[in-house]
């Protein structure tokens, strides 16, 4: 099939070279020229593993084509929009991409192309832009909502193993064309009405952060209480009805994502008068979490300012470079008002880091580098790279072996293994080895 993509991000540029490695014509298009510039030349805008290799071989297979000229959406039967969706101000979803990429497309599309809104829109969006393209193009279309799951950091592996796919449609014949187009991924696929495939995004989003407050909820009753939220997540996601995933206590989702998307819903619900109160303290347990770290630093050192803090870890989650909403930031920045000096490390977001905290923070080239002579190492990201981190070697190059971890990297057994270290996690007892 001929399919255009427009926007060249996270989500358009991994649906645009999966659907060219299942065998389709695909053609992205983007407004950013030097990006497009850089993708003809198999260069990634991102970080996401597995995206490079899959680029070039289906480039070179002649399959996938990048270009910013709308003209080339003349021929798609399938036109995809994945332009970005941000938060406004004032916790309404800003349209104004996809309004501009709705008007860019009118003059180029033919009647029998489907367009299909991958972005994540609140309700009713779907509608209205398929009335602002009708009314720029003159002629009815056929729109289908066909919000997007992927994760980043397994963009690849989420997009070719979906759990389902959404297609919210009005035109049975739009469906099944679409249908057609996912055929060859052979994923189950559920058709609804547009609004509840708009719905069904905002939700299945609500619920998982919702899932990952209420276990950082938990975590501050185990500490309060003595007990341990790895134990307690393990026996809680053993009930199935339960389920094992997103029960990881921490210092709070970040992301593109799960931030805006609860947000919105949550201002959507306040427009239709619906109390929504659950949604609201999702939000704020998240926001408490940023700050634990440096709450737990101050109650051990008293004050923070002149101490020399490490931070392994700036992007908002392993395997990305995406620094959006990332809770690093508002570490980073506590820190700094507190007067501590901070040097951080990411393997892959430094330079998105270096844009939002360059006059802040310092940067480490490694691991090795950003330790030495630290009063205290935060955790905030659990690359494998930190997990796997010969701990005794760390802690023989900081000032003080004290660790702050966000993210639960070690279990009790090595942390036991230190001569010395006073070791401060989420939702477990603390633990200090050595020290008299
Ligand atoms: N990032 C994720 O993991 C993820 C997952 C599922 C859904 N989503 C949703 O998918 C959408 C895209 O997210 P993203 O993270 O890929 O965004 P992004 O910001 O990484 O990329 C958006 C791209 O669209 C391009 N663009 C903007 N206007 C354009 C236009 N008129 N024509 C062509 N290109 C245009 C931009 O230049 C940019 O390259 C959002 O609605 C988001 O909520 C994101
Ligand atoms: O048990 C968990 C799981 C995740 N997180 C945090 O939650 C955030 C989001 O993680 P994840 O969901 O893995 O990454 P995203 O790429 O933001 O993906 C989410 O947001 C996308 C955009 O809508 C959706 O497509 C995906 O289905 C949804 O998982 C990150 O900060 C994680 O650290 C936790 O704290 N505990």
């Amino acid at each position: 099939m001929k399919i255009a993509v427009l926007g060249t991000g996270y989500v358009g540029l991994s649906t645009g070279v999966c659907l060219s490695e299942i065998g389709h014509n695909v053609t992205c298009i983007d407004i950013n020229k030097e990006k497009i510039k850089h993708l003809r030349q198999g260069i990634l805008p991102i970080y996401e593993p597995g995206l490079e290799a899959l680029l070039a071989s289906n480039i070179t297979a002649g399959r996938l084509r990048f270009t910013t000229d709308r003209k080339e959406l003349k021929d798609k039967e399938i036109i995809i929009i994945a332009v970005g969706t941000p938060q406004r101000e004032d916790g309404e979803a800003d349209l104004s991409y996809i309004e501009q990429a709705a008007k860019d497309i009118s003059g180029y599309i033919a009647e029998s192309s489907i367009i299909v809104i991958k972005s994540t829109v609140p309700v009713g969006t779907n509608e209205y832009i398929k009335k602002t393209i009708e009314k720029e193009c003159g002629f009815s279309i056929q729109i289908i909502s066909n919000p997007e799951f992927l994760r980043q950091g397994s963009a690849i592996h989420d997009t070719m193993n979906a759990d389902r796919i959404i297609i919210g449609y009005e035109n049975k014949a739009a469906a099944m064309k679409l249908q057609e187009m996912y055929r060859p991924l052979n994923l189950p696929i559920l058709l609804t009405s547009i609004r509840s495939a708009e719905m069904i995004k905002y939700a299945s989003n609500a619920f998982l952060a919702t899932k990952i407050s209420f276990i950082n909820a938990m975590a501050n009753i185990c500490e309060a209480v003595g007990a341990n939220i790895e134990d307690v997540a393990q026996g809680m996601g053993k009930d199935k009805r339960i389920g094992e995933a997103f029960l990881k206590p921490g210092i709070g989702y970040g992301g593109s994502c799960f931030p805006k998307d609860v947000e919105v819903l949550h201002h959507t619900a306040s427009l239709y008068g619906i109390n929504s109160s659950l949604l609201k303290e999702t939000i704020e347990i998240n926001e408490s979490q940023k700050d634990l770290l440096v709450k737990k630093a101050l109650i051990r050192f008293g004050k923070l300012k002149g101490k020399k803090i490490t931070m392994l870890g700036l992007a908002f989650k392993p395997d990305t470079d995406d620094m959006r909403e990332a809770p690093s930031i508002n570490i980073a920045r506590s820190l700094t008002s507190l007067g501590a000096e901070v040097v951080a490390y990411d393997p892959a977001a430094m330079i998105n880091a270096k844009g939002i905290l360059g006059d802040k923070i310092l940067f480490a080239n490694s691991v090795d580098e950003a330790v030495w002579n630290a009063d205290a190492l935060f955790i905030v990201t659990e690359w494998q790279e930190f997990q796997q981190l010969n701990l005794p070697t760390v802690l023989k190059k900081m000032k003080h072996p004290i660790i702050f971890d966000g993210r639960n990297c070690f279990k009790e057994d090595r942390i036991k293994a230190c001569e010395t270290i006073e070791y401060y996690s989420i939702g477990r007892p603390d633990m200090i080895v050595g020290i008299a």
